[in-house]
């Protein structure tokens, strides 16, 4: 049992509050299925071309401008090849996972995807909102992904529980200086606000920024040597967190 004093927890969710499986056996596999035939129909949607966009950021504008080169047609192509490729191997580009969001909607809106959850973390979420603690989510996935998620969980809505989403457009998860972002958006001190999350250059980062931090560790997470360096979790019942000065 970890017992801690703090304001806001800030959680992550692959790893943390759902599995690891989840997202990249169902919900990659659903994305890369698709993305042919999005990038085909909305080739000259604002929507794609701001996803591009951001990955001329994310990549560097040559590569993106490699993938442009061609005909229309060689072009698309490129852009499907890149893109599948970049989910293929996980990679958490902003403009990957904005494009992944918006192919995601569909299949929250059907049904056909409905966000895994650790049977823990509903009620747990419930309890930290019921005593007064400020629930946030930092995640790779983007905001959009994340509200589709949490608004079509295998609870149901759980929405109402989180005050704000972060994703890679505040910085990226590895980085102190994305924590330091949070912080200042939230407006509390670094020191009250723990970060749950499986990713441990994660958890470092935001230590590095003033943030308290626990290691989780859920069936399927990728093994961490030096697990004992961090306070650990295998389930939210074993974190007490009792809020300290948000009325
Ligand atoms: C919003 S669900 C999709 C999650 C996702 O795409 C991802 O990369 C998860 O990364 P996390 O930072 O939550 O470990
Ligand atoms: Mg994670």
């Amino acid at each position: 049992m970890i017992e801690i004093s703090a304001d806001v927890i800030l959680l992550d969710i692959e790893g943390t509050t759902s599995s690891i499986d989840f997202v990249h056996d169902v919900m990659f596999p659903f994305a890369r299925k698709r993305v042919p035939g999005f990038v085909a129909s909305n080739w000259d949607s604002p929507e794609l071309n701001g996803c591009i966009e951001l990955l001329s950021e994310d990549l560097g504008k040559e590569s993106v401008a490699a993938w442009l080169s061609g005909n229309a047609e060689s072009n698309q192509q490129s852009v499907i090849d890149a893109v599948v490729d970049m989910i293929d191997n996980d990679v958490k580009a902003t403009g990957l996972k904005q494009l992944q969001g918006i192919i995601w909607k569909s299949g929250f809106h059907s049904g056909e995807l409905v966000a895994h959850l650790y049977k823990d973390t509903a009620p747990a979420l419930e309890r930290w909102k019921d005593a007064g603690l400020d629930l946030r989510i930092y995640s790779s996935g983007s905001i959009a992904a994340q509200k589709l998620f949490f608004g079509h969980s295998v609870a149901g809505d759980l929405l109402h529980l989180f005050s704000a989403n972060y994703d890679t457009t505040t910085g990226p998860k590895k980085e102190a200086e994305s924590y330091h972002r949070i912080a200042a958006d939230i407006g509390v001190d670094a020191d009250q606000i723990v970060f749950v999350s499986d990713v441990p250059a994660e958890l470092d980062a935001a230590a590095e920024a003033g943030f308290q931090t626990v290691l989780s560790l859920r069936p399927g997470n990728a093994v961490v040597e030096n697990a004992d360096d961090y306070q650990q979790i295998e389930s939210f019942e074993q974190l007490l967190v009792a809020p300290n000065q948000l009325s």
